[in-house]
């Protein structure tokens, strides 16, 4: 089955999608990171990226946020670069937790594995094992450079963000200690917990996200800078992972309703992508009780529904000019 979308109606269904939410006052900023809970909570943007490289854009678009969690996602395609995608399935997991993002019962309950590099467990782990193993300026030097070249652009680390976060970031540190007691962590944990938090504090926009979406959409090559970034054949592997947990506990419902796979962060952003389609955006700071943007979350769904695009809808998508 064939289906045909102009790159008009994609903007209509942005265009309203952005307008109709704009305004919705649910959700509160994530406060258990001090320097999230002062962002202004007015603040939305949209963006989408085409297979083509165009990019549609509405509202704070071009703001830098606090990327948090989707970078769990850039890390993953880091460690499928670095070790392919059956190491990354037995050192770390592929598995859904159905718990919260932070969840030290679901390391207990795997008690052998941290189950999916898109939770904190595996998270952390993913940090471990980034390589050069052991030397945390070079380790650090792959993640930024993994983000820049999905994104197209480069990350910006917010100092005030980083310190913040290392500061409060005391369950993180009960779970990389967890994790050396199972030996699920494949380099210092200290130094692996600071890289994770680290890249959690990088500053993004929702452009560069749609940009990353659309990189993984499009079978790893970058569709603004036309760099081959990764193998073709890690796609359908990465795209699975954040099906299985993108939004956590609330991930089936999200699927369901939203028809594609998505990865939130308790900063507010949200990236979708959609299969040789597109790559999606949307940040707005407050969040709903998983962590998950609320206004992000109704965006992207109102586009997708609009548009009648589905990841499970059979169909082969094109889009026109
Ligand atoms: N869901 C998130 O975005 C959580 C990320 C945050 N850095 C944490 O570890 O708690």
């Amino acid at each position: 089955m064939n289906k045909t979308i102009s790159v008009a109606q994609i903007k209509e269904a942005a265009q309203e999608a952005y307008e109709q939410v704009k305004g919705n006052t649910e959700g509160k900023n994530a406060d258990y990171i001090p320097y999230l809970a002062n962002i202004d909570k007015s603040l939305f943007g949209i963006s989408i990226c085409l297979m083509d490289g165009q990019i549609i854009q509405f509202g704070d678009s071009e703001y830098k946020f606090g990327i948090e969690s989707v970078s769990k996602v850039h890390t993953a395609v880091l460690i499928l670069r670095q070790y392919g995608a059956q190491k990354l399935l037995e050192q770390i997991g592929a598995d859904a937790t159905g718990l919260p993002f932070n969840s030290i019962f679901a390391i207990l309950l795997e008690n052998d594995h941290p189950s999916t590099p898109l939770v904190n467990a595996g998270a952390i782990t993913a940090c471990s094992m980034v390589k050069p193993i052991g030397n945390s300026d070079k380790k650090w030097k792959a993640i930024v450079e993994n983000i820049t070249d999905l994104c197209g652009s480069a990350p910006q680390l917010i100092d005030e963000l980083y310190k913040s976060e290392s500061d409060t970031n005391f369950n993180n540190r009960s779970i990389a200690w967890l994790l050396k007691n199972y030996n699920r962590i494949y380099d210092d944990p200290s130094m692996s917990l600071d890289l994770y938090t680290r890249q959690c504090s990088l500053g993004i926009t929702t452009t560069q996200l749609s940009v990353c979406g659309a990189t993984i959409a499009n079978k790893g090559t970058n569709p603004v800078t036309k760099k081959q970034i990764f193998d073709a054949s890690l796609t359908p592997k990465i795209t699975s992972l954040i099906a299985t947990v993108g939004f956590y506990e609330h991930t089936g419902d999200w699927l369901y309703t939203s028809g594609i796979p998505a990865k939130t962060g308790v900063g507010g952003g949200v990236m979708g992508t959609l299969p040789g389609v597109f790559g999606i955006a949307a940040f707005a700071p407050p969040i709903d009780n998983a962590g998950n943007s609320v206004k992000a979350q109704l965006a992207i769904k109102y586009i997708m529904n609009k548009l009648n695009l589905n990841i499970f809808g059979g169909e082969q998508v094109s889009i026109i000019n």
